[in-house]
């Protein structure tokens, strides 16, 4: 086990979880912190009792846990949602902790706040790393481009950079600490940000895993026909894995899923340990969504289709022939 270097700190900045509690990124980007330093852990008290909150970070190896002080969330309605307060609070953070790096979610607020406390505090804003790392001169910022197909390098040559971490994109978790805890009072600034009147929070209808965050991913793609094919072979096989579902733009175009499940360019991105493409071509605006996946498996009638090219394992067959076997063998292992 390697000790955390205290000398070298790293503010993490947690994301509200809409569920309450520890959002579903802590692990990740407590890990990707640790990979360069010693990782100090932003929360706000709306994720819940202070001791229990800093013992379960601990475990995911913070080092210290601050935790924004709930007048600052109340004066600014709740903490992170207009990402104001909790701007205020990273921004206060940043005071107490003078980090090194600012390492944030990749998520819809989490990228506000980073745009935000970069701005605000004039430090290097560094997008969508799916790694981090340090040298001697500081810290090292990877990022997949172009839909995989390069690895492009960044690095702050003038401040602590800001960087906001893919989902699913670092892999390392860091050592279990027990981490310290305190309060931190936060000064509301009154910046001006959106007002937001009402909120209702997303009910979640699927029991299905989230697809930003699933480690297992099946996608479905024009070739399912209609949304009740859709259905029967992407979905059944992604409930056998215990997957979260995915599709093409096609698939979403045609109306057999939701938008919310479209991967790719103009979608979501993911980078699973296993991402399996039902009746997907593999053309670039989708691989841009997925081609940092662990492990790609792609089933297609076509094999000179180019999904092949970046597939681990590939079968050249029918879905509606090959899903169901494999249904049955999944089945038949459980
Ligand atoms: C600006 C822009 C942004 C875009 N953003 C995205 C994006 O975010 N995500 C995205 O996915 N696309 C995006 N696209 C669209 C993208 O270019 C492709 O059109 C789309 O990905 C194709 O979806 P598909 O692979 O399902 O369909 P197709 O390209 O039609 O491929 C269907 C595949 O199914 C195979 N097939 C057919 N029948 C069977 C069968 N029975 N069994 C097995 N295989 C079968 C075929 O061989 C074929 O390879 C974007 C396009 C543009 C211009």
């Amino acid at each position: 086990m390697t000790t955390p270097d205290t000398t070298y700190p790293v503010l993490v900045v947690l994301d509200d979880s809409p569920h309450g509690g520890i959002p579903t990124t802590a692990a990740e980007l407590i890990g990707a912190a640790s990979t360069i330093g010693a990782p100090v852990v932003l929360a706000t008290s709306a994720a819940g009792d202070n001791d229990a909150l800093a013992s379960k970070l601990g475990a995911l190896g913070a080092t210290r846990v601050l935790i924004a002080d709930a007048a600052a969330d109340a004066a600014a309605g709740s903490a992170g949602n207009d990402g104001t307060s909790i701007v205020d609070a990273a921004d206060a953070a940043f005071d107490t902790v003078r980090p090194a790096a600012v390492i944030i979610a990749h998520s819809i607020n989490g990228r506000d706040v980073a745009g935000r406390l970069a701005a605000r505090r004039r430090l290097a804003l560094c997008v969508d790393a799916v790694g981090v790392r340090r040298d001697d001169e500081g810290v090292i910022v990877d990022h997949s481009v172009y839909g995989g197909n390069y690895t492009s390098v960044s690095a702050a040559t003038h401040s602590a950079p800001v960087i906001t971490v893919r989902q699913g994109g670092i892999e390392h978790r860091a050592a279990a600490t027990q981490a310290s805890v305190e309060t931190l009072a936060v000064e509301p600034s009154g910046r001006r940000a959106a007002t937001v009147t009402s909120t209702e929070p997303l009910v979640q209808t699927s029991s299905r895993p989230d697809l930003r965050t699933a480690d297992k991913v099946v996608a479905g793609g024009r070739a399912m026909g209609s949304e009740d094919k859709f259905e029967e072979i992407t979905g059944s096989l992604a409930d056998a894995l215990g997957a979260a579902v995915g599709a093409s733009r096609a698939a979403v175009d045609a109306g057999y899923i939701d938008h919310t499940h479209q991967v790719g360019q103009t979608g979501v991105v993911v980078s699973p340990q296993l991402y399996i493409a039902l009746g997907i071509s593999g053309a670039i605006q989708h691989l841009a969504g997925m081609q940092t996946a662990g492990t790609i498996v792609a089933i297609n009638t076509d094999a000179d289709s180019p999904i092949f090219e970046i597939a681990d394992f590939g079968i050249v067959g029918d879905v509606f022939e090959v899903v169901p076997q494999l249904i049955d063998a999944i089945d038949s292992r459980k």
